[in-house]
C-alpha cells in the first residue's frame, strides 16, 4: 500500500490536474457549438450554461474521489447559487470552473480552469488550465511551479521602466469606479511602463506573472476562486502576493497585488487608487 502519511495532499494535487484537463475539454468542446449567454448580478456579469456544467463535473469528480463530507468546496457558480464562501481549517477545494468567462462567450481566446486546495486557510496547491492554449499551470507549496512540467520563474526586472504591468476592468460600470480605474492605470501607464496588458482572466494574468511574461498583475474585485490557484503558482515560481496597500495578502479580501518582486510590487502600489469591495463570504446587505 502507498504511504501518503509524509506527503498527504500528493494524490489530491494529481487529481487536480487530472480533473483541470477534463473541465478544459469540456469547455473547448463547449465553445465549438452555439453558446447561450445568461447574466448574474448586472448586464454585463455574464454566465453559461457550460460554467455550470463544467463546475458540477468538477466538484462531483473531487468528491467522488475523496468522499463527501470530509472536504468543503468554494466554487464561483455554487456561491452564485446562495451556497457559502466562507474558508474555514478544513480541506477546502476553491474552484473558478470558467475563468474567463465574457472571453469564452466572445471567443477570445483566454480562458482557464482554475482549481486551488487549502488546509488550514493555508493554499497547499494550485492548478490553472488555460483551456484554449492547452497550458497546463500548475504548483505545490515548496515544490516549484510547472506550465506543462517545465519549470517556471518569475521575470527578474527590477527597474519599473522595463516592465509590463497587467489588470482588467472588471464588471462595475458605475462612471465613479470606472475613473478610478482608469486613473490607476492612466498612472502606471505614465510612469512610464513599457505595456500594460490585460488578459480577461485572472488566473492566466497570473500565470503570465509566474512565467516571467509580465512583472505584474493587479485587481480590485477579483474573488476568491479567480486568483486562488494563480497565488501557489505565483508564490513558487518566485514571485510575491500584497493587498493593494501594502499589507499582506487576504485571500477573501477581493484585491490582489502580484508581482517578480517587491520593488515592482510597491511601485506599483503607490498609483493604486483603492476603492471598496465587499469581502468574499460577508453578509450581503438589505436593501
Ligand atoms: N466583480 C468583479 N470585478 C473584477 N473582476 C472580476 C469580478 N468578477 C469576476 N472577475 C474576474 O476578474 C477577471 C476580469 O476582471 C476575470 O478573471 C473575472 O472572472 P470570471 O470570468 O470568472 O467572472
Ligand atoms: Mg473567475
Amino acid at each position: 500500500m502507498e504511504n501518503h502519511s509524509e506527503d498527504p495532499w500528493q494524490r489530491a494535487y494529481d487529481f487536480a490536474v487530472e480533473v483541470a484537463r477534463k473541465a478544459g475539454e469540456e469547455i473547448r468542446k463547449a465553445g465549438e457549438s452555439e453558446i447561450k449567454v445568461m447574466t448574474k448580478s448586472c448586464i454585463v456579469d455574464l454566465v453559461t450554461k457550460t460554467d455550470e456544467r463544467v463546475e458540477k463535473i468538477i466538484i462531483g469528480s473531487l468528491k467522488e474521489k475523496f468522499g463527501e463530507g470530509t472536504h468543503c468546496f468554494i466554487g464561483e457558480e455554487s456561491v452564485a447559487k446562495g451556497e457559502p464562501c466562507i474558508l474555514t481549517d478544513k480541506p477546502t477545494w476553491i474552484i473558478d470552473p470558467v475563468d474567463g468567462t465574457t472571453n469564452f462567450v466572445h471567443r477570445f481566446p483566454f480562458v482557464a480552469v482554475s482549481i486551488a486546495f487549502a488546509v488550514n486557510k493555508q493554499l497547499e496547491f494550485g492548478v490553472v488550465y488555460s483551456c484554449l492554449e492547452d497550458k497546463m499551470y500548475k504548483a505545490r507549496r515548496g515544490r516549484g511551479a510547472f506550465c506543462n512540467d517545465e519549470p517556471i520563474q518569475v521575470s527578474d526586472v527590477k527597474d519599473i521602466h522595463k516592465s509590463i504591468i497587467m489588470s482588467e476592468y472588471g464588471i462595475d460600470r458605475s462612471p465613479d469606479k470606472v475613473n478610478k480605474i482608469f486613473t490607476t492605470m492612466q498612472k502606471i501607464l505614465c510612469i512610464p511602463v513599457h505595456g500594460l496588458r490585460g488578459s480577461g482572466t485572472a488566473a492566466t494574468n497570473m500565470c503570465l506573472v509566474a512565467t516571467g511574461a509580465v512583472e505584474a498583475f493587479f485587481e480590485i474585485g477579483i474573488h476568491c476562486w479567480d486568483i486562488a490557484a494563480g497565488a501557489v503558482i505565483v508564490q513558487e515560481a518566485g514571485g510575491i502576493l500584497l493587498d493593494v496597500d501594502g499589507g499582506p495578502f487576504d485571500l477573501m479580501s477581493r484585491r490582489m497585488v502580484c508581482a517578480n518582486n517587491y520593488i515592482i510590487a510597491k511601485r506599483i502600489i503607490k498609483e493604486i487608487d483603492v476603492f471598496t469591495a465587499r469581502r468574499d463570504g460577508a453578509p450581503i446587505p438589505k436593501q
